[in-house]
């Protein structure tokens, strides 16, 4: 292990570095700051470019962490419910991207906010490393979807979950740092509700299935971890490869609307 994290980490941050150098506009107005472990390499080389370029951006945080890596970096913070104009460009990470670049989000509990500034974003610009990359959604990141519950109707969800054909579905805990559940930004917990393989269908780019949208339906689920593409504006992504190469893709078709 100890010798493949210093890849891991170096194909995060080639990935965040090719993604800023190929999407930060020449006259930028606002960005997207997503969360998680990539982002903070996408901060770091925004962090480098020259002053002129980012003096006048307004950064917008998705969450506590993205929030302080904004400020520590010494841009311009803004805040998502203070700002009406489309942002130029959103950066996030991924726990795991199909074909078509949906995503599952959510590993670090930021996938409301996120969500929220993904659809206000004109694009959304993925950062990951090649562990990532699924044929199929749930079929690589173990824990499942990501749901964020209010904490009232958490045993109301799982059971939902359960008839829903989730197995094993469990509120996620703090760890060492928390006793008991793990608390979002919001002040709520989080679900991770495993699919069987093939129970979330590869959708492409204009429609959104049924599923995610049962999920919504719920009493208690405040948002879910599944980011369709077809759900916000042309998506790329970047993936740092273990050659040291990046692959960047993008949607198969792109819809505008
Ligand atoms: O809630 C967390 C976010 O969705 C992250 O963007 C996602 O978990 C990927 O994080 P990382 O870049 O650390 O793998």
């Amino acid at each position: 292990m100890a010798t493949t994290l210093p890849l891991i980490e170096s194909a995060k941050r080639l990935a965040a570095y090719r993604a800023v150098d190929e999407h930060f506009p020449p006259n930028a107005r606002s960005i997207g700051i997503g969360s998680g472990s990539t982002v903070v390499y996408v901060v770091e080389r925004i962090s480098l470019l020259p002053r002129e370029r980012t003096d006048h951006v307004t950064f917008i945080p998705t969450g506590y962490q993205s929030r302080e890596l904004i400020v520590k970096a010494g841009l311009r913070l803004g805040s998502i419910d203070m700002h009406t104009e489309t942002l130029d460009v959103v950066f996030d990470g991924a726990d795991e991207v199909d074909p078509y670049l949906n995503c599952i989000k959510g590993g670090g509990a930021c996938l409301f906010q996120e969500k929220l500034v993904a659809i206000s974003g004109r694009k959304l610009v993925v950062v990951a490393d090649f562990r990532k990359l699924s044929p199929s959604l749930s079929t690589h990141y173990a824990p499942g979807v990501p749901i964020e519950v209010v904490p009232l109707a958490a045993n109301y969800v799982l059971s939902r979950l359960s008839s829903l054909g989730s197995s094993a579905p469990t509120i996620r805990m703090g760890g060492a740092a928390k006793a008991g559940p793990c608390i979002t930004d919001n002040g709520n917990f989080i679900i991770d509700a495993p699919f069987p393989d093939g129970f979330i269908p590869m959708a492409s780019s204009s429609i959104s299935p049924p599923r995610p949208l049962t999920l919504k339906s719920i009493v208690g689920v405040v948002e879910h971890g599944i980011f369709w593409a077809g759900d916000r504006k042309p998506v790329t992504a970047y993936f740092g490869m273990e050659d040291g190469t990046v692959s960047v893709r993008t949607q198969p078709h792109h819809h505008h609307s």
